[in-house]
């Protein structure tokens, strides 16, 4: 009989020293094509290795490790079972962050009804809250590839719902308390609609994989939204070429822009998704806050939204400066 297990034992010890060598063959081929395919990966300054993953198949694996990505023999196959557990994890993530999206309109027409807030603070401070709590829910969508398509599902439909309600096609007190400047449905198809987009095309084109997008939805939220409350209130000093803005204005667009900027940069970098060398970093995340501020300042009458100008004068100057790819 011992001799009956020992044997069996060296059989079955035998079968997992194959399968590891196939999945350690499978593993470096996928890893060299993932290397060669996105050469950023390699470079010191900006590397993104997204720790749920690595913490995913770390958890679950054991001794398989290559180049720091570890994949466990059998997990290699992909079972139906992980993309399965991918989507109720993505569906469920779509619906908490709708909700709040709702619960963050209808708290702020609350408190625009009780006249708490006045209703043009109500409007930037949803301009600056949105997008970035938002964005901070990126991390509690799955690993999958259709992640960031769930996650764009929440800003796709609160599009739907600004165009059915700016159309005047449903009427919505609430929203248009919270999100219009003088309680007119047809302004929900300019500002609000065109930052909805932003949040769609930067959620699809760069996620949570580049920071391209999150330092481009930090302007338009964090910087452009402080510089109406700021310069509303404090902006006396006009800017020489642009009566309607002003010097405090532009200067904390500039500043808090630039703050919330790299501080969404350091909340995805601590999540892993980003393995950033911040001086680096922090020298062109300032030139994008320059270029958006300058941007932001300058007339826009018959122009770009600022809702548009800001995300995307952004995106290219991050896309140029720092080389990410999406
Ligand atoms: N650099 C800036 C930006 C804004 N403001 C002040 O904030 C007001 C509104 O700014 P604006 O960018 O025009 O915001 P809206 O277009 O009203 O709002 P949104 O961007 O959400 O469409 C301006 O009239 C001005 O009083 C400022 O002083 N200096
Ligand atoms: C007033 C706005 C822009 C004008 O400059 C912002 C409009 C915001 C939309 C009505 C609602 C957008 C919701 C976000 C897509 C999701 C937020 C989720 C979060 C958890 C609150």
């Amino acid at each position: 009989m011992e001799l009956v297990q020992q044997v069996t034992s060296h059989n079955s010890q035998e079968t997992r020293l194959i399968h590891m060598a196939v999945a350690t063959t499978i593993a470096t081929a996928a890893n060299r094509k993932l290397s060669i395919l996105r050469p950023h990966l390699r470079t010191p300054r900006y590397a993104t290795s997204n720790p749920i993953t690595h913490f995913r198949h770390h958890h679950l694996t054991h001794n398989v490790c290559v180049d720091d990505v570890h994949v466990k023999p059998h997990l290699l196959l992909l079972p139906p079972r992980a993309f399965t557990v991918d989507l109720i994890q993505d569906a469920g993530a779509s619906l908490l962050v709708v909700s709040g999206a709702y619960a963050l309109v209808s708290g702020f027409d609350n408190l625009t009804r009780r006249q708490i807030v006045e209703q043009n603070l109500s409007r930037k401070l949803v301009h600056i809250l949105s997008g970035l709590l938002y964005m901070g829910c990126w991390p509690i969508f799955s690993t999958s590839t259709e992640a960031r398509y769930f996650a764009a599902l929440v800003p796709l439909l609160n599009c739907v719902r600004l165009l059915v309600h700016g159309l005047s096609l449903v009427t919505n007190e609430d929203l248009i308390n919270s999100v219009t400047r003088e309680g007119k449905p047809e302004e929900l198809l300019r500002g609000p609609l065109y930052y909805v987009l932003m949040l769609i095309l930067c959620s699809i084109l760069f996620w949570r994989e580049s920071p391209v997008g999150v330092v481009s939805l930090s302007m338009m939220c964090g910087g452009d939204g402080i510089a109406d409350i700021m310069g509303r209130r404090f902006g006396i000093h006009k800017i020489p070429y642009n009566k309607h803005k002003s010097w405090v204005g532009s200067i904390s667009m500039f500043i808090v822009g630039f703050l919330i900027s790299i501080g969404m940069l350091y909340y995805f970098s601590k999540f892993g998704y980003f393995e950033l060398d911040w001086a680096w970093t922090i020298e062109r995340v300032a030139l994008v806050a320059m270029m958006a501020t300058v941007v932001e300042s300058l007339p826009t009458k018959g122009g770009l939204d600022d809702n548009v100008s800001v995300p995307l004068v952004s995106m290219v100057t991050a896309y140029l400066s720092f080389g990410f790819q999406p």
